[in-house]
């Protein structure tokens, strides 16, 4: 019952009760009122109010026991339900039979207090009241009790003669008889009555029961669609209170496209009359769809006229998701283009999918049932598997690639992944095995790896793949303490093949010598080709410098080797320059390189040979570089300074000339003399601008002594490389035209290391036209080297300068002396002028003089000093009387 007609009846019940009450206190006191004795007022009167009292409070208790439980559970009220429904006969508490007793004794005493002026028929009539009661309250039984006992107080009470159970009248007799027989058949209409309530309660609570308890929707609607009745599950489905609902429509509560959808439906029902169940898809406002199985029916009246729909709804939302993810599974697993196979967890194949079929060959017949030892390849051992399956227990998934074999016995890599899919309890129901087969990749990588490791042409390592197997090399020499070698090998002139047949068969040539070289190799030993007709062997494990040597002896004779070339055998040689590690300790990309640079120096020594690469003398080459490197810096950097020594005539003592002498004035060492930078020069790309600078620098000297009237004959020493260097002849006009006031036959160059010049024809062609602008030539050193006579001949010079070497060893040594002596003569018959260098005393001056010198230079008359001290050293020379008189 709703709370709305439940209170309609609450109210109809009390109004009831207040107007019968009110019939009961009016009429009551009315009859009071027909009363004079007073004693006999207020007995009736006390009668009277107990009566009331007494039915009232049997009303109040039977309306308390009305009250349902606030607190009983949905089960409790099942249970009552089932209990109600299962006694269809309602028991009679003891409290009805007291009331059936109570209530005619109450009727006696008012009786007996209005001093029986009440007929005998009118108290059996008044006595019906509390059989009714009494059978309306407490059924058939109390009914009957209240029967007996009116009955008795009748009989004994009321009808003549009195106290006494004796009825004397036939009238009162018949009376009295249709008391009880009215008595009996009310206690029974009654209890009918009571029962008929009863079973409809109980019935009523059982429905109640089920539609509160199930977990499905259940609603009944009036024709218009409005809700008359719906349970908690239905309202939470609503997303309302079900009181909320009650008296709404679906329009009110859904979506509009929902709710059209569902009024379509209910209307179709109703028209038809019949109970229908179909799948409704339900969606609430801001929320997902849901999807409901539904049995809707009509309701209908007494008249079979459709009234109302009712509909029970069972929410299979997630059923639904449940069937679409395993339609998708299965659509997956259908069409997956990898291979998946299902394994028990006593491993044995369940199932497995079209792709597996199409990858192993195996139908799902042939591979049902068996295990999954069917595609093993027997590449791996049992380790692996065990390895395998221990990461699955573990881990709950392995991940790797394996090899497998298909059904035509051809074995393949594949990517392998199995998971094990546990139950709720984590016991596995079975494996999962999803595969694709990768020999493809698999050839793609090795195809890659050729290009990026091989030598397309030869098939040998190429310079990646080399420098790995170098390194490690390397690693195993360290580890083993070994040697190994690398040889760098360049085939001789492989330019000519190529030119003489074609670079085809140039290829040929280079593939038949790489064959060669293969044949001759160990096992740990690699030939790499790094392009064009360049190869390196690597030769691991060698025990001494012989054994290497053997080695590349039968490597050049392997070179050797005639390969043909269409029709005709070609042989061809080959230079090797060749590292030795750890003899040459140094990472991998050195060792090449010191290999190829011994490379270099065999080919310069000849080819068809090797050349061991030497750690000393790569370290003195490169101690070399690094020192160019110092002097080019102190080159740009206007470090390098002129000294200047004088010249003298031994006989009138006049100063001829002075001679530009190089110094490096460096900010670390302090002044260094030629001695040690010199030689590093010399040969070097640095000679030719030192040079330069030393001409141009002594050119600006000149000028400024010129300017302060020193008139000097200013030289400076040319070397041979720097002479024969291509645009000597242009530099040297340069210079001197940006000193123009400076004369070019005050300027003396003086050739060095003569027996250095290549070119004779150059030499003397660029000497001539140097002579041509002014310039006078002298020949440095003259005396050393073995062929200053052919020079002497060729040469046009105009001065010779004996070599410091031999004047000063003259007063001891009688060949030094014989050489100076010769070498005066020889500037005599080639009419040259004749200068010695290395005066260190006077008695080297007087011995000159007399052998005709007149000209000298050296430490005993001057050293070479910067050009700012020359005036005060002219000075001073002036006053030294003593070499100004060596010749008288
Ligand atoms: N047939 C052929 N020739 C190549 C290939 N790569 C480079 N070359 C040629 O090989 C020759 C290599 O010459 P070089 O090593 O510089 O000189 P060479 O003629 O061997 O003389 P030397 O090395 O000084 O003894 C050049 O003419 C290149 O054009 C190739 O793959 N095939």
């Amino acid at each position: 019952m709703g709370t709305h007609s439940r209170t309609h009846f609450v109210l109809l019940a009390t109004t009831a009760y207040a107007m019968l009450s009110l019939a009961w206190i009016f009429l009551s006191d009315e009859l009071l009122t027909s009363y004079t004795d007073v004693s006999a007022m207020v007995w009736l009167s006390t009668a009277k109010g107990i009566f009331y009292v007494t039915v009232s409070s049997a009303l109040f208790f039977m309306a308390l026991r009305a009250v349902p439980d606030q607190t009983a559970s949905l089960k409790d009220a099942r249970e009552h339900a089932l209990s109600l429904g299962s006694i269809s006969r309602t028991s009679t508490h003891w409290s009805s039979y007291v009331f059936a007793v109570a209530l005619p004794l109450s009727l006696l005493m008012v009786w007996v207090a209005i001093s029986k002026t009440i007929s005998n028929e009118s108290l059996m009539i008044m006595l019906m009241l509390p059989i009714i009661i009494s059978a309306l309250l407490g059924g058939i039984w109390p009914g009957i009790l209240a029967t007996a006992v009116s009955a008795v107080i009748v009989l004994y009470m009321a009808l003549p003669p009195r106290n006494s159970f004796v009825i004397n009248s036939a009238l009162d007799r018949l009376q009295w008889v249709f008391l009880i027989s009215n008595g009996l058949a009310v206690s029974i209409l009654s209890d009918m009555l009571r029962n008929s309530l009863s079973r409809a309660d109980a019935q009523r609570a059982l429905l109640n029961a089920v539609v509160s308890g199930t977990s499905d929707a259940v609603f009944v609607k009036d024709i218009s669609g409005r809700y008359l009745l719906i349970n908690d599950a239905g309202a939470q489905v609503v997303g309302q209170a079900a009181t909320a609902i009650i008296g709404q429509d679906d329009s009110s509560i859904f979506p509009p496209e929902t709710a059209q959808n569902l009024i379509n439906i209910d209307r179709a029902i109703m028209a038809a009359g019949k109970t229908d169940t179909h799948e409704e898809t339900v969606t609430r406002h801001g929320a997902q769809p849901m999807a409901f199985l539904v049995t809707k029916g009509p309701v209908k009246d007494s008249q079979g006229q459709v009234v109302g729909l009712f509909g029970i709804s069972k929410d299979i939302t997630a059923r639904k998701q449940a069937e679409l993810a395993q339609k998708e599974a299965a659509t997956v697993f259908e069409s997956s283009y990898e291979g998946i196979m299902m394994v028990s967890p006593d491993r044995i194949i369940t199932r497995v999918n079209p792709a597996f079929t199409r990858i192993t060959g195996y139908t799902l017949s042939e591979a049902q049932g068996q295990s999954p030892r069917l595609l093993s390849s027997g590449r791996h051992g049992p380790d692996f598997y065990e390895e395998i399956w221990h990461s699955i227990h573990t881990h709950g998934v392995w991940r790797g690639e394996i090899f497998n074999k298909r059904k035509c016995g051809e074995i393949y890599p594949e990517m392998l992944s199995i998971s094990a899919v546990p139950d709720a309890q984590g016991n596995i129901q079975h494996y999962i095995g999803v595969f694709w087969d990768i020999s493809q990749i698999k050839a793609q990588e090795a195809a890659l790896d050729r290009i990026a490791h091989y030598d397309p042409l030869t098939g040998s390592p190429n310079r990646h793949l080399l420098s790995r197997r170098l390194d490690q090399a390397i690693t195993r020499a360290n580890r083993l303490g070994r040697s190994l070698a690398v040889c760098f090998l360049d085939l001789d002139e492989f330019k000519v093949i190529n030119d003489k047949h074609s670079p085809t068969q140039g290829d040929q040539l280079l593939v038949g010598v790489a064959a060669n070289l293969q044949q001759i190799l160990r096992a740990d030993d690699t030939l790499a080709r790094l392009g064009g007709d360049e190869f390196v062997l690597l030769l691991s494990d060698i025990a001494d410098l012989q054994e290497c040597e053997r080695l590349l002896k039968r490597v050049l004779a392997a070179v050797n080797l005639p390969v043909v070339l269409g029709a005709t055998p070609v042989s061809i040689t080959a230079s090797m320059g060749v590292s030795l590690y750890p003899h040459d300790q140094v990472d991998a990309d050195t060792l090449l390189r010191h290999a190829d640079q011994a490379m270099y120096l065999a080919k310069e020594e000849g080819r068809n040979r090797f050349h061991l690469f030497d750690p000393e003398s790569n370290r003195q080459a490169q101690q070399h570089r690094l020192y160019l490197a110092k002097l080019h810096q102190a080159l740009d950097q206007n470090e390098f300074v002129l000294y200047y020594q004088p010249k003298v005539d031994l006989i009138n003592g006049d100063i001829v000339g002075v001679e530009a002498l190089l110094r490096w004035q460096s900010p670390v060492h302090g002044l260094v003399s030629p001695a040690q930078f010199l030689p590093d020069i010399d040969g070097s790309a640095l000679e030719t601008p030192i040079g330069e600078w030393v001409i141009k620098t002594m050119l600006k000297q000149a000028s400024i002594w010129q300017h302060q009237g020193y008139s000097l004959h200013v030289s400076a020493n040319v070397s041979a490389n720097h002479l024969l260097s291509n645009n000597f002849y242009t530099q040297l006009q340069q210079a001197l035209a940006q000193q123009p006031d400076v004369s070019p036959s005050h300027i003396e160059l003086e050739v060095l290391e003569t027996a250095a010049i290549r070119d004779m024809d150059m030499a003397v062609t660029t000497l001539m036209r140097c002579r041509e602008l002014g310039i006078q030539f002298s020949l440095d050193d003259f005396g050393t080297g073995y062929s200053s006579l052919t020079y002497l001949r060729k040469l046009p010079v105009n001065l010779l300068k004996i070599d410091q070497s031999f004047v000063r060893g003259m007063l001891d040594n009688p060949d030094d002396l014989s050489i100076v002596q010769s070498v005066v003569q020889l500037a005599k018959s080639f009419n040259r002028g004749v200068i010695a260098e290395g005066v260190e005393t006077m008695a080297h001056g007087a011995a000159l003089v007399q052998l005709g010198c007149r000209m000298a230079q050296g430490y005993g008359i001057a050293k070479p000093m910067p050009a700012e001290q020359f005036p005060e050293w002219c000075e001073q020379w002036k006053i030294r009387q003593a070499w100004c008189h060596l010749g008288e």
